[in-house]
């Protein structure tokens, strides 16, 4: 039996990434997958751990190559789902989580009708860009890109499954891991 893909999605500097990271110390049998990306590392980024930190020309060529599962722009880069390592996991039968924005979401969708696809929102607009400002990984004028962007993907929430407002963590900490825990 394969086993179930999860896919996470919500605007930049919601919360997903960081809460994955408590969900998957609380549930190590999850399988994340490790995305490719053309943006430059964050400091304390891991190659082959946090992404696979590709230029745009070797991007292309892996898109070319039907090498990712999805892909799509965003804020400026190229982001996508590598598929083998995906498919592997898969075909041992262990769940896995997808963290991906809307556009990816979509692509995932139409290859894995029966994905769980949750959304994660931010209690308001003014508290997002708080928590993308404060995390200080971002230059100004990206910050802006993305707090653009989080509109399209907020007005998009009611296309997934379930919806969770990252407002207190440990709530919606305990509403994902209710729902990745649930058949
Ligand atoms: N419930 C919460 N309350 C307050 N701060 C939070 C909460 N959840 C996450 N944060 C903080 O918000 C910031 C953004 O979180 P994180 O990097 O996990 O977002 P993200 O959705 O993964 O962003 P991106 O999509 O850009 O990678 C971090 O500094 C994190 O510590
Ligand atoms: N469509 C995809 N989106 C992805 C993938 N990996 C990450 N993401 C999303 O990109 C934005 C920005 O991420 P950041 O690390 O630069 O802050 C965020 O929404 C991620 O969820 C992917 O493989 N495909």
């Amino acid at each position: 039996m394969t086993g179930r893909l999860i896919v996470l999605t919500g605007p930049s500097g919601v919360g997903k990434g960081t809460l994955l990271k408590a969900l998957l110390a609380m549930h190590p049998e999850l399988y994340l997958s490790v995305s490719a990306t053309t943006r430059s590392p964050r400091e304390g980024e891991v190659e082959g751990v946090h992404y696979y930190f590709y230029s745009r020309d070797r991007f292309e060529a892996e898109i070319e190559a039907g090498a990712l599962l999805e892909w799509a722009e965003f804020a400026g880069n190229y982001y996508g789902t590598p598929s083998a390592p995906l498919q592997a996991q898969l075909d041992l039968g262990r769940s896995a989580i997808l963290e991906i924005e809307l556009a990816g979401a979509r692509q995932v969708a139409k290859i894995f009708p029966n994905a769980l696809r949750i959304f994660i929102l931010p209690p308001d607009l003014q508290t997002l860009e708080m928590r993308i400002r404060d995390r200080g990984t971002d230059a100004p004028e990206a910050i802006l890109r993305r707090l653009e962007q989080a509109k399209v993907e907020i007005a998009a929430r009611a296309e997934f499954d379930y919806q969770i407002v990252n407002d207190d963590f440990q709530t919606a900490l305990e509403e994902l891991d209710r729902l990745v825990a649930s058949d």
